[in-house]
């Protein structure tokens, strides 16, 4: 069993390569026009009509770019709720006051993250989230999502469910990170909806 889950998550990280090589090739311009079709996509969500809290994340470099959508789900009176990386790769929550109030954050030669500088809410307030817009690098035909390998995301979504909550989780993806299939772990937990600036694919239960 060992073996085999260490061969999983060698193909994760193979996988991963070669996704993040992609976006590295896409030009500022690219980035930048994929951000504003995503916003459109994702605005037209109707699970994001209702929706009076929202779990999201600030985009940084090629990511699709969550910034246009972000102000404009504050500006519909939605509460946003921003992550902020703790040391054990486990989330702590801040409600997004707009660009402003982020600060930038780098955590031992990782990437930088742009999180709320305000109050911290903690672990459990993503529990009020009635949507969670999730970042990743690839999603398949079962919702099986792939992340940075940090696992944050595997924790919000266990404690989700521990805690008996249903939001829809949502990630955010460039149109080719939508594969056939993905290597899957036994703590991988499936996605309902993928958003990218072509459209929004729908993944069974
Ligand atoms: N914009 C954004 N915010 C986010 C995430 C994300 O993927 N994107 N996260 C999603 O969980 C959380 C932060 N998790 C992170 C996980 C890994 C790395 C990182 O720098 N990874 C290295 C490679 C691995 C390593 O060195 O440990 C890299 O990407 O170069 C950064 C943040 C919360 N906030
Ligand atoms: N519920 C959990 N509690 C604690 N650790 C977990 C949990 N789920 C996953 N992990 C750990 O997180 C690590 C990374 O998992 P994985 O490679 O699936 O990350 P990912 O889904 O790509 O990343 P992310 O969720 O941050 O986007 C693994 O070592 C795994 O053991």
């Amino acid at each position: 069993m060992d073996h085999v889950a260490g061969a999983t998550a060698d193909g994760k990280r193979a996988v991963r390569r070669d996704l993040l090589a992609v976006r590295a090739a896409l030009s500022d311009e690219e980035v930048a026009q994929a951000a504003v079709a995503l916003a459109d996509r994702a605005l037209g969500l109707p699970e994001l009509a209702t929706a009076r809290t929202v779990a999201a994340y600030v985009s940084v470099g090629h990511e699709p770019g969550t910034g246009a959508l972000l102000d404009a789900l504050r500006e519909r009176g939605v509460r946003v709720l921003l992550p902020v990386l703790l040391a054990d790769d486990d989330l702590d929550w801040g409600v997004y006051e707009g660009p402003g109030a982020l600060v930038e954050t780098e955590r031992g030669g990782r990437m930088r993250l742009r999180e709320p500088g305000g109050e911290r809410l903690g672990r459990e307030a993503v529990l009020d989230a009635d949507v969670v817009l999730l970042p990743g690098l690839a999603v398949d035909a079962h919702g099986v999502r792939m992340g940075r390998g940090g696992g944050s995301y595997d924790r919000v979504l266990a404690r989700l469910a521990a805690a008996g909550a249903d939001p829809a989780p949502v990630v955010l993806l460039y149109g080719h990170e939508v594969v056939g299939r993905l290597p899957v772990e036994p703590h991988d937990r499936p996605v309902r909806v993928a958003v990218t600036p072509e459209g929004v694919h729908r993944f069974p239960r």
